[in-house]
């Protein structure tokens, strides 16, 4: 359903940030992208949402080209891109039930939101995706009195409640610690199993990549160097992709990790 197809990206410093990067993905697939800084990854999700406008190649999502999309065209295919940020990218002073709603900002039109006069199914299937990522009670409150967990929550509520067929995700669980991390890795890759949503999940933690994407792709000087399943991420591969390391400990230790996994499940409540 996303088609990358020689996809190159000079910035007007001369840095080539990607080079000729052909990638498919399939609806429902989550992907992580991993590779060390200054490998391409944002760059990369943020051709895909036209925040920065490729130099060659073709970008097709649903089969519609997104690389050579008027302002106007954009913005209707950019509803269809839920973004999920390192740094929540909420607004601190409105309340967690505003900020997801600011999720419908693409549909709404711009003095409905401003009058903040949403729809009322907008409002009732806001309450619904809180209720599912575990924040239902705390819709009336402030965003910055949250912790970083429940803000990155709000944030995927806020990507969910556009609709996307798929979600660019930077960085979600670069300012959490690694509990709450494993915790909202899982719950993004639930809820694209459940909504049949694709996603890139741009992510520096190899381990959380290991754990929970079923597909990895490595990319090093805006090159893809590896692109397949978790368990392909050998120390070959991953010094290809990172450099000289002891990656025997790594991968070890996501073994070690998976076998003694005994947190308790995200809480479940129908989508
Ligand atoms: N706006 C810009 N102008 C010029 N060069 C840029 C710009 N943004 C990124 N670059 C360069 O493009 C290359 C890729 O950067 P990018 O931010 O995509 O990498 P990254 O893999 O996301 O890194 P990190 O993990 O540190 O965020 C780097 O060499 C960077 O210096």
């Amino acid at each position: 359903m996303l088609s990358l197809k020689s996809v190159s990206k000079r910035y007007k410093t001369g840095d080539l940030a990607l080079k000729e990067v052909t990638l498919e993905i399939p609806e429902g697939q989550v992907m992580a992208l991993i590779g060390p800084s200054g490998a391409g990854k944002s760059t990369l999700i943020r051709c895909i949402n036209r925040l920065v406008d490729p130099t060659e190649g073709v970008i097709t999502l649903d089969g519609e080209v997104i690389s050579s999309l008027s302002a106007r065209g954009l913005r209707k295919a950019r509803r269809r891109m839920g973004m999920i940020f390192q740094e929540y990218a909420l607004v601190e002073r409105l309340t967690v039930m505003e900020n997801v709603l600011s999720g419908r900002l693409g549909y709404v039109g711009f003095w409905r939101s401003w009058f903040r006069k949403y729809p009322a199914a907008d409002v009732q299937e806001a309450f619904r995706l809180l209720d599912r990522v575990g924040l239902k009670h705390m819709a009336d409150k402030r965003a910055d009195e949250l912790s970083g967990g429940q803000r990155q929550r709000v944030g995927i509520a806020r990507a969910l409640i556009q609709d996307p067929a798929l979600l660019l995700v930077d960085e979600p669980t670069a300012s959490l610690d690694p509990k709450t991390s494993r915790q909202i890795m899982r719950l993004i890759c639930e809820l694209c199993e459940e909504r049949h949503l694709s996603a890139i999940i741009n992510i520096h933690d190899v381990l959380l990549a290991q754990m929970f994407a079923k597909r990895v792709v490595g990319l090093q000087l805006g090159e893809i160097v590896y692109d397949g399943p978790p368990d392909g991420l050998g120390p070959d591969v991953l010094t290809q992709i990172y450099g000289e390391e002891d990656w025997e400990a790594t991968i070890s230790k996501v073994e070690d990790e998976d076998e003694n996994d005994e947190e308790a499940p995200e809480p479940v409540a129908s989508a």
